[in-house]
């Protein structure tokens, strides 16, 4: 292959939101480049850029960030930076990325996935049957506030958003008794041992879609970033990826919309679990198909089709 590979006086710029976790992601990546390539760290050049989304001043602490209108709001920047040439490559959470790209910017590569589980963060209890009834919980997600309501409508469930730390702290003055987080994050920012939590099996708090999957986004027409990332890209997390978004795209669902959902490898075989549900956790529906790998797609939409008819018409009426 003929590539010519980024030097320090021409790095691959890596474009990245600034939280810890992005960061954590950020330096995954580069990681996983310079050693398929032999490079050293001078040879990259993580950019980070400021979005919409980390912009304290436009998000009132307990304000839910659907109320802000979240599609793109921590990539809109990012992915213009992309398309202007200030950055080569962009890292992202697969969870928060819509299921189409803008023209011009492709989104076809996907490191190894974390643990695709919640976790269950408390002090004082040991999981989420284990909470007494009335206990008050929080969350900023919509998916694991209409879940927790849906399995235990006896628990008073509070917005909670802010970073690990400042979720611990209200865990601690009392605010609220547990919170939820995604374990991938969790392991990725080297957290995992030392905050009081125990992995949710899919069977208790099915995941949200892509959960777990970090996908690194480039332009459309540049063989140097197509061809290196070629060389971290996991096909099986694509695999995965790809029922679990088509079943997404069908749903015209987003990251604001309580949806879950998981595919899992074994062998050739895709198996695909999907829930959907009103905001207050009053209505569930919950599904799973099985079928070729190579179909995952079809599997997705398919699925998809299955809960919106046991749902039935007027389902998601409220999103309007
Ligand atoms: N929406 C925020 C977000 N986006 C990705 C992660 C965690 C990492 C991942 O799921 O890949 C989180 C936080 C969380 O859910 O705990």
């Amino acid at each position: 292959m003929t590539m010519t590979l980024p030097t320090p006086a021409q790095p691959l710029k890596i474009g990245t939101r600034g939280s810890p976790l992005a960061l954590a992601q950020a330096h995954e990546t580069r990681d996983r480049l310079a050693a398929a390539f032999g490079l050293a760290a001078e040879a990259f050049e993580i950019v980070v850029i400021k979005t919409t989304g980390d912009d304290r001043s436009m998000i009132a602490a307990d304000r839910p960030l659907k109320e802000i209108g979240n599609k793109g709001l921590f990539t809109k920047e990012i992915e213009e930076q992309l398309l202007a040439g200030g950055i080569d490559i962009a890292v992202h959470s697969m969870k928060d990325m819509p299921v189409e790209q803008p023209a011009g910017l492709v989104l076809d590569c996907y490191l190894p996935r974390e643990d695709v589980r919640d976790a269950f963060i408390s002090p004082g209890h040991a999981g989420l049957a284990a909470l007494p009834a009335g206990t008050v919980v929080g969350t900023s997600s919509l998916r694991r506030r209409a879940q927790l309501l849906s399995r235990r409508p006896d628990l008073t469930v509070v917005e909670f958003r802010g970073n690990l730390q400042t979720r611990l702290k209200k865990l601690e003055n009392g605010t609220a008794a547990a919170t939820f987080l995604a374990m991938a994050g969790l392991n990725r920012m080297g957290m995992a041992g030392k905050v009081p939590m125990t992995a949710m099996s899919p069977d208790e708090m099915l995941p949200a879609v892509a959960q777990g999957a970090i996908g690194i986004e480039r332009r459309e027409n540049d063989p140097r970033a197509r061809d290196m990332l070629a060389r971290i890209h996991d096909s099986e997390t694509a695999t995965r990826l790809a029922a679990e978004r088509a079943f997404l795209a069908e749903l015209d669902g987003s990251c604001e919309t309580p949806i879950a959902g998981l595919a899992e490898l074994d062998g050739t075989s895709l198996r695909l679990r999907g829930e959907i549900l009103s905001p207050d956790g009053s209505a569930a529906y919950s599904g799973e198909l099985t079928g070729p790998a190579t179909d995952g797609a079809d599997l997705g939409r398919q699925l998809a089709r299955d809960l919106l008819t046991q749902a039935g018409p007027g389902f998601f009426a409220w999103r309007d």
